[in-house]
């Protein structure tokens, strides 16, 4: 399949901190899954991908669209959604309002074709009801599908979501989960995430970095049964375990090397993620 993005050898550092160490990736159609734990350089890589900030070194394309020219950045942004950590609403906009001072900068000049691109993808997230609704009067998970609705507008062929799940409920995550798989048909969707339970349920791939590197790129499935063998039950806390925690049934839950005939038990995504991190600096004992 050809790719949407693809990207070699970019690095960013700040300071003594290397934010983006050499990372290249490519990127195809549907939603891939990027973890790490905080400062793993997650929204980094995503604002580089976003044209927010330059690597330093590397270069990338989108849609066979290099922005390291003026021109190049401005096909980019043309093809881009961007949702990022932290959306800039103006509180007292609109929902309406702000999905349109978007269409404004993406360049949909047409007032009318703007307001119909503005309806369809308020109507896409399901918010076509409150789209006269001060953003500041809206729930969190509205808010999020507000910002959602804006990295739609244009039908951007390659979309960058930065933890949009984060604070929301259950409730309210499942429903955006639908809305960001929906997004994943047909397109491009890379979607940084602390909730692996997201990954698991909606990604085609994930990428797990830390310290700038991606130290893994496969299949949730595969990022799964890393652990296989690697989980077990004991009645006892087991110290050699990499993490290890008491469970409501009272039994342990541990993660690590097993011993001899310990209890196995069925690996998550998560553990498989835990263990990926072992042995790259960082402590994942609970
Ligand atoms: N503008 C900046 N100036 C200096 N250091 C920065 C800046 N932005 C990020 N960093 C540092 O770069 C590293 C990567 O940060 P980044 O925000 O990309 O991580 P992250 O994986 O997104 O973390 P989180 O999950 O907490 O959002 C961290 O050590 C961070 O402190």
């Amino acid at each position: 399949m050809t790719s949407t993005v693809s990207a070699s050898g970019l690095s960013l550092h700040y300071g003594g901190t290397r934010a983006l160490d050499d990372v290249s990736l490519r990127l195809t159609p549907g939603v891939t899954g990027l973890l790490g734990p905080n400062g793993a350089g997650k929204t980094t890589l995503l604002r580089v991908l976003a044209t927010a900030v330059p690597a330093q070194r590397g270069r990338f394309t989108v849609l066979g669209h290099d922005p390291g020219s003026t021109r190049g950045r401005q096909e980019v942004r043309r093809r881009l959604g961007y949702l990022p950590q932290t959306p800039g609403f103006h509180p007292d906009f609109t929902a309406f309002e702000f999905v349109d001072y978007v269409a404004i900068l993406k360049e949909i000049n047409n007032r009318a074709a703007r307001h119909r691109e503005v309806r369809r993808v308020l109507d896409e997230v399901d918010l076509g009801d409150v789209r006269g609704k001060r953003v500041k009067k809206l729930s969190g998970g509205m808010r999020q599908r507000v910002a959602l609705a804006a990295a739609l507008v244009g039908d951007p062929g390659f979309m960058v979501l930065d933890e949009p799940t984060v604070g929301l409920d259950p409730e309210q995550r499942m429903r955006f989960r639908e809305l960001i798989a929906r997004a994943g048909e047909g397109r491009t969707v890379l979607l940084s995430t602390h909730q692996t339970e997201d990954v698991a349920m909606l990604c085609h791939r994930v990428l797990v970095m830390a310290g700038g590197r991606i130290h893994f790129d496969g299949t949730p499935a595969e990022l799964t049964a890393r652990a296989a063998g690697r989980v077990w039950s004991s009645a006892e806390r087991a110290p050699d375990a990499k993490a290890g925690w008491r469970t409501g049934a009272g039994t342990f839950r541990n993660v690590g090397d097993p011993p001899p005939g310990a209890e196995l038990l069925d690996p998550t995504l998560e553990d498989g993620y835990l263990l990926t991190l072992d042995g790259h600096g960082l402590a994942v004992t609970a």
